[in-house]
């Protein structure tokens, strides 16, 4: 205890990255090897969030002043909106420069009840949860002393590593050494993205973990007809660095480059 009274931030990331990597391992070595099962269960997304109770219960804080201010949501309506809208129309920029380049537009036809179930479990229960660490203790507490954007860079570049041992452990189609770097690109402008909801709402974490839900969902759109590669190169470039884009346009607009504390 007086190592992480001593170390917080330090003993924050062993915890985060040390609950997951080993639930990666156990799944991988003990339980299935094949993709899509331990790896893909709940347990692992909970390293963040068990971390920063660990760090905050060592260092003396109330748990119930935390829990009180991580559930938070009075902000304007247009917060909720921005935290829903934009990981979805983003998510399907792929799509659409498809379409805008000949293909056929379809939806996928997923039942909106899964959907909503996928949202939920998300939301609650998984990786929406990491924005109680990625953002609300590492954003928050960094973000004290270096740029806003800066910062904002930083934790998708260590969020995209702390996913490492789905890229070398298990067969995952998301999680493919060739998709290393669009999924870096694409994670740090999530990052950017949930800092801007983040700095706008005034800190109030409902509304990353809101837009962390939202962009973990699937594609709703597909197109069909053939597109040259030249297109499908430039879609499959675009598609990442569309997130970094406009979280940096956002964050330019909202004016971070500085340090911004939260009382
Ligand atoms: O942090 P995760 O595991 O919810 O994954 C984040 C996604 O890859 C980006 O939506």
């Amino acid at each position: 205890m007086s190592f992480i009274r001593r170390y917080p931030f330090m003993s924050f990331f062993l915890i985060a990255f040390g609950w997951s990597w080993l639930n990666d391992y156990v799944g991988y070595y003990l339980v299935d090897q094949k993709p899509g099962l331990f790896s893909l269960t709940l347990t692992r997304t909970w390293g963040p969030l068990i971390a920063v109770l660990i760090v905050i219960n060592a260092q003396g804080q109330s748990i119930q002043s935390w829990w009180k201010r991580v559930t938070y949501y009075r902000v304007a309506m247009k917060w909720y909106v921005a935290a829903l809208a934009l990981p979805f129309v983003l998510g399907e920029t792929r799509s659409l420069i498809h379409w805008s380049a000949g293909a056929e537009l379809q939806f996928q036809g997923y039942s909106p009840l899964l959907v909503v179930l996928n949202f939920v479990v998300v939301l609650f229960l998984g990786g929406a949860l990491e924005e109680l660490g990625w953002r609300d203790y590492v954003q928050r507490y960094v973000q004290n002393t270096y740029s806003v954007i800066l910062v904002a860079i930083g934790v998708g570049v260590v969020w995209t590593l702390w996913h490492a041992p789905l890229f070398y452990l298990y067969d995952l189609p998301s999680y493919t050494a060739n998709q290393f770097i669009p999924y870096l690109v694409t994670v740090v402008g999530l990052s950017l993205i949930f800092t801007w909801v983040y700095n706008g709402s005034g800190g109030v974490v409902l509304l990353p973990m809101l837009a962390h839900a939202t962009a973990n969902l699937p594609s709703f759109t597909t197109t069909s007809g053939n597109v040259s590669e030249a297109v499908t190169s430039i879609a499959s470039i675009l598609h990442p660095t569309s997130f970094v884009v406009v979280g940096l346009i956002l964050l330019v607009i909202q004016n971070r480059f500085r340090p911004r504390t939260f009382t």
